[in-house]
């Protein structure tokens, strides 16, 4: 029997075309005319389609996540849908992937695909991009592996991958590990799995974190302002192994005192954060004043998982604990 995939489609580079009078990329392609790209699809899969919007990712907020999400829990234990896909812009899809991954706890694939060449580009890779995806959200191999992106034929996990290149068709990469898998000839293949994937069920978020990039001689003045302002988490994307200018130090003392979570990644591309360095901003001395480490995410993913999690508790040690904790990416 044909298996039946839900596929939400919420715009992107795969929903557009190059308008003449502005000659750049707009939103332009409904979900039937990105679907009737695929030839003979019919044939695969039978597809129930959600016009979620047409939204270029920059558009993409953190409570259209939330709605995916709900989207995806009030269907995914319907017994006629194998699978769901999601159609994304690219430029902020590792977000919306590993937002879904956190909180969706269950088998059933879940794919986020998109393009990097829109419909009027010679060589659209809308439609190989979502065939692969078709093929592997039907696939039983996939069961189990939590949210996968599936670009350029590559399977990576949500809470690996990472948009490597501005414009090259094989820009989403797992750094640090490899991909999952590829899809050959229709078929998925699996070389590893994920160990441990973490889940924070939460049906609200916060969405004022800040997220600063350390650089040389930097100040405190950017944290004061994200006090002043209302936020109430902070992500540090710090120096290597988790290190900061000590002129930041009485900023991250102040947003602690205002009980506002500060949470270290590595502006570095691969590697975890570590308690390694004593010196003044060094690691050890952070952590002593009660910086949380986000082990080896980028900073706007630490800033996703911040938001769910201050979606749950506003208590410091507890948030410590969700973060820390059980945390692939931590431990
Ligand atoms: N390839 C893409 O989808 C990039 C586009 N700017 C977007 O994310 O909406």
């Amino acid at each position: 029997m044909k298996k039946k995939l839900l596929i939400i489609f919420t715009g992107g580079t795969i929903a557009m075309k190059v308008d003449p009078l502005l000659h750049a990329a707009i939103p332009a392609l409904n979900s039937e005319e990105i679907m009737s790209t695929i030839n003979n699809i019919e044939e695969i899969v039978d597809v129930e389609s959600i016009n979620f919007g047409n939204l270029p990712s920059p558009h993409i907020l953190p409570g259209h996540m939330m709605e995916i999400c709900n989207i995806i829990k009030s269907n995914i234990h319907r017994e006629d849908i194998s699978g769901v896909i999601i159609t994304h812009g690219t430029d902020t899809l590792e977000e919306t992937a590993y937002f879904l991954d956190l909180i969706i706890d269950q088998e059933k694939p879940i794919i986020v695909v998109g393009a990097m060449r829109n419909n009027s580009e010679l060589g659209y890779d809308g439609s190989s991009n979502l065939s692969a995806a078709i093929c592997t959200a039907s696939s039983p191999r996939a069961l189990g592996k939590g949210v996968l992106v599936v670009m350029n034929n590559e399977v990576n996990a949500a809470g690996e991958v990472v948009k490597t290149n501005t414009l090259s068709l094989d820009t989403f990469k797992s750094p640090e590990f490899g991909p999952l898998g590829i899809v050959d000839n229709d078929e998925v293949i699996f070389y590893r799995d994920i160990i441990n994937r973490k889940h924070i069920q939460t049906e609200n978020i916060e969405e004022k974190i800040g997220l600063i990039k350390v650089a040389s001689g930097m100040e405190s003045d950017i944290i004061d302002f994200y006090i002043a302002s209302g936020y109430k988490g902070i992500i540090l994307e710090a120096l290597g192994r988790g290190n900061i200018p000590p002129q930041m130090i009485a900023g991250v003392k102040r947003a602690i005192a205002n009980n506002i979570p500060i949470v270290m990644v590595s502006r570095c591309h691969t590697g975890r954060v570590l308690d390694t360095y004593g010196y003044q901003g060094g690691g050890k001395h952070l952590r002593d004043l009660g910086v949380i480490l986000g082990g080896n995410l980028p900073g706007h993913k630490a800033r996703i998982q911040l938001m769910l999690i201050l979606g749950k508790t506003n208590n410091l040690s507890t948030i410590k604990d969700l973060f820390e904790k059980d945390n692939l990416y931590t431990n």
